[in-house]
């Protein structure tokens, strides 16, 4: 496994080595060991699984303390534009965000630390979205971000996307206050 850092401190690219032959493909998706080397470290108590198709757009979402989540985010079909906004209070990078590609023909993977609003869009039809989290669901916990709050300057790669009406009304920054 290799792991890229970001400005952005604690948030991880993990490119899995991929072991291919006449085949197919295969990798280690998780291993606690070797990410924890790269401090990725959680209690993972839940998997998740979303299916997108191309111009979808989910987020951007958290969960409040004390049911925040870390994520550990990849694509196991399709292809999506991962997007993750630094909300920790005292980060330097507070209010910036990074997007990384997430390709199932790549395997890459994205670690996203607690105190992030995280969102992605679905760049391929079909594109499953797969996640671990270090928390259960909480609905009474959840917040978010607007996806295209202009202080946020985030080019999510789409002009039109199909968006939930929950995320149509989430608080843009200026109107946000961080739990983080
Ligand atoms: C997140 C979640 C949702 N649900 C139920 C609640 C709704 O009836 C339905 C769809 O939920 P929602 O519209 O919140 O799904 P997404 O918009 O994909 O939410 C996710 O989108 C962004 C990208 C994230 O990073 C979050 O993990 C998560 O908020 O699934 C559950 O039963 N358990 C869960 O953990």
């Amino acid at each position: 496994m290799e792991f890229i850092h970001f400005d952005i401190s604690g948030v991880v690219e993990i490119q899995p080595r991929v072991f291919g032959d006449a085949r197919g493909a295969f990798f280690e998706s998780f291993s606690a060991e070797k990410m924890a080397a790269a401090g990725i470290v959680g209690n993972w108590v839940q998997d998740n699984q979303s299916r997108s198709d191309r111009g979808v757009v989910r987020g951007l979402h958290f969960q409040q303390p004390p049911h925040a989540q870390a994520k550990l985010v990849r694509v196991a079909a399709g292809r999506a534009l991962d997007v993750i906004v630094d909300i920790r209070r005292d980060s330097p990078t507070y209010g910036q965000h990074l997007s990384v590609v997430l390709d199932a023909e790549r395997f890459n993977m994205l670690y996203v630390p607690v105190g992030f609003a995280h969102g992605f869009t679905a760049l391929k039809d079909g594109t499953l979205f797969l996640y671990k989290c270090t928390d259960y669901y909480a609905p009474h916990s959840e917040g978010g971000l607007l996806w295209n709050d202009p202080a946020l300057n985030i080019d999510w790669g789409v002009s039109n996307p199909t968006i939930s009406a929950k995320d149509q009304v989430l608080p843009t920054l200026a109107n946000f206050n961080s739990p983080f």
